[in-house]
């Protein structure tokens, strides 16, 4: 019996370090059942253990999700290489691990998680709608003008008589992008206190969801499916699937994607000269408490690189979503296998240190170049590159400048307790999210 269970460990641990990692990029030694998914936990939300990983095995590395491996690109140079000159086609696959589109949604439907045939026509046909809403017309600027008009209500509301109030931004924000979302979708937003009670719980869902979809028992689940059973797991899937069943999947990614970028353009440790920065700049360029539109955007230099670092630090998805190989491919010295998981790390590439000196530093001034106009700098990389590139990145743009540039026209923001700054941690999730925290804001005008 012995002499059996040490052949047995002897054959797995031959297939575990050896055998399945023989015909992929170097990388992180995988524990046999959860890979290197305690690594990533044990620094979450993962962006220090990717930059380890980058620098000891390469900018093309092989990492473990269970039994899954992913071959993990982070160079920028190398990522606009494959995923969009040589390879665009063959690496628009999307990966999902295991059975995970069964376990959540009952078979491959939607655009975010399908790929082939199915994929361009929805991809296709959501680009359509999109036109028609009036995406890139001035239609789609109304609609956002409207929900921001609302919000600004809201808020001066809450000043009441006085010039200077605390508050807890997050709310405010979040259901005003996802009123703008739901205006498209489903023709109305959440305006009375009924609606903002409905909304709370349904983003509540989603928040809980975003953590749970990239937590390691759930994935662990997706992979070995008879594991479900455990105890420990029954319950996660259990809680997971009454959240998942609340929530479409399209309302997942607006209302936290969105809701994130600008929550954190708050919530992060500024330098006071940054909003001082940006209340000069505001007030030699627009002057009043008019309504900034789409067409002062070239005006408003420092705004713009504002938002693009704030994009660049908040850095939203520490894992790309996975990419899957449509065909055999070579990458680098490795001929990658058809249908193997491959990951443009687009967030190795705004923290890379070569590109960004002084990376986890604010600093929209290197999005400025010597003569005062805005660098384009095609490193920064928030809505990912190649052929499954955020499809809402002309409607996230637009909401995040006319969100922005009109809440510092009319606010000055200032924490509570200077000495005692809001935390900077992250949320772990598919996309992170901050920590709830309150400040001042302060009437402009
Ligand atoms: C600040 C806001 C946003 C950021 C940073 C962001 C970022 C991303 C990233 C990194 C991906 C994965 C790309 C890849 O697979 O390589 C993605 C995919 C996607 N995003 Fe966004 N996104 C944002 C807002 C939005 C909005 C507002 C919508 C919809 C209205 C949206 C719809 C999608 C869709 C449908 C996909 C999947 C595209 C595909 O698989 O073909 N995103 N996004």
């Amino acid at each position: 019996m012995l002499w059996f269970l040490g052949l047995f460990f002897l054959l797995l641990c031959f297939y575990n370090f050896y055998w399945k990692r023989r015909l992929l990029p170097p990388g992180p030694i995988p524990l046999p059942l959860i890979g290197n998914y305690h690594e990533v936990e044990a620094n979450p939300p993962g962006y220090t253990t990717f930059d380890k990983w980058r620098k000891k095995y390469g900018e093309i590395h092989t990492f473990w999700l269970a039994e899954t491996p992913v071959v993990s690109i982070n160079d920028f140079n190398l990522i606009q290489k494959y995923f969009v000159k040589e390879n665009s086609d063959t690496l628009a696959g999307r990966m999902l691990v295991g059975r995970q589109m069964e376990i959540q949604r009952g078979g491959t439907f939607g655009l975010i998680f399908v790929d082939g045939v199915q994929w361009r026509e929805h991809r296709r046909f959501a680009l359509q709608v999109f036109r028609n809403f009036g995406m890139g017309r001035g239609l789609m600027e109304e609609k956002i003008q409207i929900e921001i008009s609302n919000m600004f209500d809201d808020i001066n509301e809450a000043f009441g008589n006085s010039k200077e109030i605390t508050i807890e931004p997050s709310p405010l924000f979040e259901i005003t992008v996802a009123n703008i979302i739901n205006q498209l979708l489903f023709g109305f937003g959440y305006h009375d206190k009924k609606g903002k009670q409905e909304f709370s719980k349904v983003k509540d869902c989603i928040a809980k969801m975003m953590r749970f979809a990239c937590s390691p028992s759930i994935n662990l689940i997706y992979s070995f499916y008879p594991l479900r059973h455990l105890p420990f797991l029954k319950q996660k899937l259990a809680e997971f699937t009454e959240v998942e069943q609340f929530i479409s999947n399209y309302c997942q990614k607006q209302v936290e994607t969105h809701k994130t970028a600008m929550k954190n353009s708050n919530g992060r440790k500024l330098d006071p000269q940054d909003y001082e920065k940006i209340h000069t700049e505001l007030d030699s360029v627009i002057g009043s408490d008019r309504r900034i539109t789409l067409a002062d955007k070239n005006s408003l230099i420092y705004v713009n690189a504002f938002i693009n670092e704030v994009q660049r630090s908040v850095n939203l998805l520490p894992m790309n979503l996975l990419h899957k190989t449509l065909n055999d491919v070579q990458i680098g010295n490795y001929l990658i296998k058809k249908d193997t998981a491959i990951v443009p790390q687009i967030s190795a590439v705004m923290f890379d240190e070569k590109i960004f000196p002084e990376p986890h530093k604010f600093k929209p001034e290197r999005f400025i170049d010597a003569k005062g106009e805005l660098k384009k700098v095609e490193e920064l990389v928030p809505f990912s590159i190649g052929k499954r590139q955020c499809l809402g990145e002309s409607l996230a743009r637009m909401e995040l400048f006319l969100f922005v540039s009109n809440f510092y026209n009319l606010y000055k923001v200032a924490p509570i307790d200077p000495t005692n700054l809001p935390s900077l941690d992250k949320i772990p999730g598919v996309t992170i999210q901050p920590k709830q925290f309150s400040c001042n804001f302060i009437k402009r005008f």
